[in-house]
């Protein structure tokens, strides 16, 4: 089994394949008073012929080792992640190469961290590592189809980066 290390997310190792959501160091505004940060605009939906639309997902959570046996890509929207719980989950993307996926890269988001996935970029589906695994999601509503899906002959194992 080819094996891979998770690594922890960051916004420069993630920037190929989209953007990490995260507060920035400090707030680009105080908002309601005061009481609130606002940490603006940290990621842009990437929509083809349709809308954004925001969803729930309620993931069942995997462990590691984790097999690794399938990417797809949405070649019509981005999609983000957001994670409504402290819980971190793993992000596997990896380059296109002619049509498939290539290399992954796993990361590890840390508490509160979120990704948006570039549109057509190849990644592993949801993948919590504690329960429960609920996110709300940003993606592409709209027709036709923006699945694409590479099933591996030889799966991956994402193993623990230490
Ligand atoms: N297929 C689906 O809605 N989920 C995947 O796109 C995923 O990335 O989890
Ligand atoms: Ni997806």
């Amino acid at each position: 089994m080819r094996r891979i290390a998770h690594h922890p997310l960051s916004a420069k190792a993630f920037a190929p394949f989209g953007e990490m959501i995260a507060r920035r160091p400090a707030p680009d505004k105080i908002i309601n008073q005061g009481l609130c940060e606002r940490h603006h605009d940290l990621a842009a939906p990437d929509i083809v012929d349709g809308r954004a639309g925001i969803s729930l997902f309620n993931a069942t959570p995997r462990a590691l080792p984790y097999r690794l046996d399938m990417m797809e890509r949405h070649p019509l929207g981005s999609q983000a992640f957001l994670p409504m719980t402290l819980a971190p989950f793993l992000v596997i993307v990896a380059p296109d190469e002619n049509g498939a996926p290539g290399c992954p890269l796993a990361f590890r988001t840390a508490p509160g961290e979120g990704v948006n996935i570039g549109r057509n970029i190849w990644h592993g589906v949801l993948t919590p590592l504690e329960a429960p695994g609920l996110f709300a999601v940003v993606d592409r509503i709209g027709p036709g189809d923006n699945l694409e899906e590479h099933w591996f002959d030889q799966p991956w194992e994402i193993i623990d980066g230490g």
